[in-house]
């Protein structure tokens, strides 16, 4: 658990497309979002929604990870479970928060290069860490890390592998 809640929920508004038009139909304050009148442009009282973090547009991935997944490292470093996942309709920008890019690394890639520089300042604990890779679409599971898709396996690149006496990997496929 992190700080005193044990789910915490935040919510990450991607920009609009061209095809969206220009014009925000939300705004951000804090940790609300509040609808906006289409026709004044005015937030509406009545239609607030509130989370644990709210991060606009502008708020790089690199933000997100420190103000929101950090966090459930340090309390999986510290011997409990974690679990952090994103939710939204399609294309609402789940993978480019969670995979990412060369350019802007998502949440995935951050966290993993994060926990190996923590084992790499731990000498004194030998630790596992196990990777499984599962897609579940149109509820049927495929294992994202088999032979069957390699071009997946090979885009996995972004985790610099520690000194093996430091570290034992056990890939669990
Ligand atoms: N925070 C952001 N900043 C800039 N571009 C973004 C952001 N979030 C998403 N995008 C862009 O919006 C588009 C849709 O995002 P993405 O593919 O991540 O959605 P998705 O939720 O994974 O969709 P699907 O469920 O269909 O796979 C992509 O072109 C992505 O680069």
């Amino acid at each position: 658990m992190a700080g005193d809640q044990a789910i915490r929920v935040a919510v990450r508004v991607r920009p609009l497309s061209k095809s969206e038009g220009t014009e925000n139909a939300w705004q951000i304050e804090k940790n609300s979002i509040f609808m906006l009148n289409p026709k004044t442009q005015k937030a509406q009282p009545d239609a607030v929604f509130q989370y644990d973090c709210c991060y606009g547009p502008e708020t790089p991935t690199a933000e997100v990870y420190r103000r929101s997944a950090q966090s459930v490292l340090d309390s999986t470093l510290d011997g409990m479970n974690g679990t952090l996942f994103a939710y939204g309709q399609t294309s609402s920008g789940k993978t480019h928060s969670m995979s990412g890019s060369a350019k802007e690394p998502g949440l995935t890639p951050l966290l993993v290069n994060d926990l190996f520089d923590r084992i790499q300042q731990d000498c004194d604990t030998n630790y596992h860490v196990r990777v499984s890779y599962l897609e579940i679409y149109n509820e049927e599971l495929k294992d994202l890390l088999s032979n069957a898709t390699p071009h997946i396996r090979q885009s996995m690149t972004f985790c610099p592998m520690p000194p093996p006496h430091q570290t034992e990997h056990v890939y669990t496929i």
